[in-house]
């Protein structure tokens, strides 16, 4: 079974990035949805997960100062990918038909950070690349204590806080690429997110 976002949390996401550029929402993944993506993750642990790069193309490089997660990419031909896919479908579709933004495509990865792994504040699209639009994280820590540290800390334009988030499984933070700087604290245990980008076609834009 697909499941399906309702007309009325679309319309409070698209309400929120007018207003704000950001949202942090809880529960609108379904439990069984997130309990299958957290074991998917445990079973992938170790076997397939690489360190995480930075920078595009040929500028790519690992560079364990500035991030020191390890990432998978999600699969559309999976199955358990497939159930978080196709919300973000959801999510793109319901998002253009309100604000017409022109979403195109989404990339994801699942994201662990081992303890002492950190991302350290960044954007995630240099601004007017037209590349990744809007953000998503989507956390799965049952119980995190906020001891624990990993903290994802979300900027405004003048580097001010503007919020903490805790990773804890169910919060869902949806936020523009281009203008929020946004780091992961250094956490003290293992840490596991689903990271991605929804991104304009470059066909409409001269490329
Ligand atoms: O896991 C997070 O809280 C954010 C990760 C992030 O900023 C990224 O992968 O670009
Ligand atoms: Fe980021």
């Amino acid at each position: 079974m697909v499941s399906q976002l309702s007309e009325a949390v679309l319309d409070v996401i698209a309400d929120a990035l007018v207003d704000k550029g950001y949202i942090l929402l809880s529960d609108i993944i379904p439990d069984n949805v997130s309990l299958a993506l957290i074991e998917k993750m445990q079973a992938k642990q170790n076997i397939e997960f690489k360190s995480a790069a930075i920078g595009r193309g040929s500028e790519q490089q690992v560079n364990t100062q500035i991030r020191s997660d390890k990432i998978s990419w999600l699969d559309k031909q999976d199955v358990i990918d497939n159930q978080y896919l196709s919300i973000m479908e959801q999510l793109k579709n319901g998002l253009n038909r309100r604000l017409f933004m022109g979403l195109f495509d989404y990339e994801s990865h699942y994201a662990v950070y081992q303890p002492g792994a950190y991302y350290q504040k960044h954007l995630d699209a240099l601004k007017g690349s037209q590349n990744r639009i809007l953000t998503t994280v989507f956390f799965l820590n049952p119980n995190w204590q906020a001891e624990n540290g990993g903290q994802l800390v979300i900027y405004d334009e003048d580097d001010s806080v503007i919020t903490t988030v805790q990773p804890e499984l169910g919060t869902l933070a949806i936020f523009l690429s281009e203008r929020f700087p946004h780091e992961v604290l250094p956490t003290l245990v293992p840490r596991n997110s689903i990271a991605g980008w929804f991104r304009v076609s470059h066909a409409n834009h001269g490329f």
